[in-house]
């Protein structure tokens, strides 16, 4: 059963706020920031993994999420591993990594798991948008929006109503949004 709110267990609070937005009106939403454990392996794996630590330690319902940038060339790496690449060498590490390749394209993807408590299975809701990499443009607040190309602009440069409509939080969320709907076709298996 769709629940009436949603804990959202998350340490990055740019997440928040846009998760705060895209889903404002829609259900009630609480957060808890807790920085879990994350496992190496499929994408897929690594939410559901994520979400059952959540659920454990919040001995409740629970809705994580976790982001990946996944370059083409890569053969999707650097995937989940993104934040340590980012954190290590920056914007302009990551524009040197495809120095090498024609293919600049990259997935930003977003996975969203939620599941009902301990003791339940997760289920997803994944979002997925290409765009490209480029040299950095606009602030630099949050992750890798500035090297995130989609349609001209950097994630960093685009209006955050434009970014919330089209990015790939929104497209995973517009599914989140029709399970909570009543529609269970909405998941993304
Ligand atoms: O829309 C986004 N635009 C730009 N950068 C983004 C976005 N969304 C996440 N990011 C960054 C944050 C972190 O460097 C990595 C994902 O890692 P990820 O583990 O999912 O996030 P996190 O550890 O910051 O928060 P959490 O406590 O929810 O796991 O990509
Ligand atoms: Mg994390």
């Amino acid at each position: 059963m769709p629940p009436k709110e949603l804990n959202f267990i998350t340490s990055n609070c740019n997440k928040l706020a846009e998760v705060q937005m895209i889903l404002s009106g829609i259900v009630p939403l609480k957060s808890q920031n807790l920085d879990l454990p994350e496992i190496q392996g499929t994408i897929k794996e690594i939410s559901l993994d994520k979400c059952k630590r959540a659920a454990a330690l919040i001995q409740g319902p629970v809705l994580v999420e976790d982001t990946c940038l996944c370059f083409n060339a890569f053969k999707e790496l650097p995937g989940p591993y993104i934040k340590w690449f980012l954190q290590t060498l920056g914007h302009e590490g990551l524009n040197n990594l495809l120095v090498a390749y024609e293919d600049k394209s990259a997935q930003a993807v977003c996975t969203f798991a939620y599941c009902e408590g301990p003791e339940h299975d997760p289920i997803i809701f994944e979002g997925r948008i290409t765009g490209k990499i480029v040299p950095a443009r606009g602030p630099a607040d949050f992750g890798w929006d500035a090297v995130f190309e989609f349609d001209g602009e950097t994630f960093a440069e685009m209006d955050k109503q434009k970014k919330n409509k089209l990015s790939h939080r929104a497209i995973a969320l517009g599914k989140l949004k029709k399970w909570l709907a009543g529609s269970d076709l909405a998941r993304s298996e």
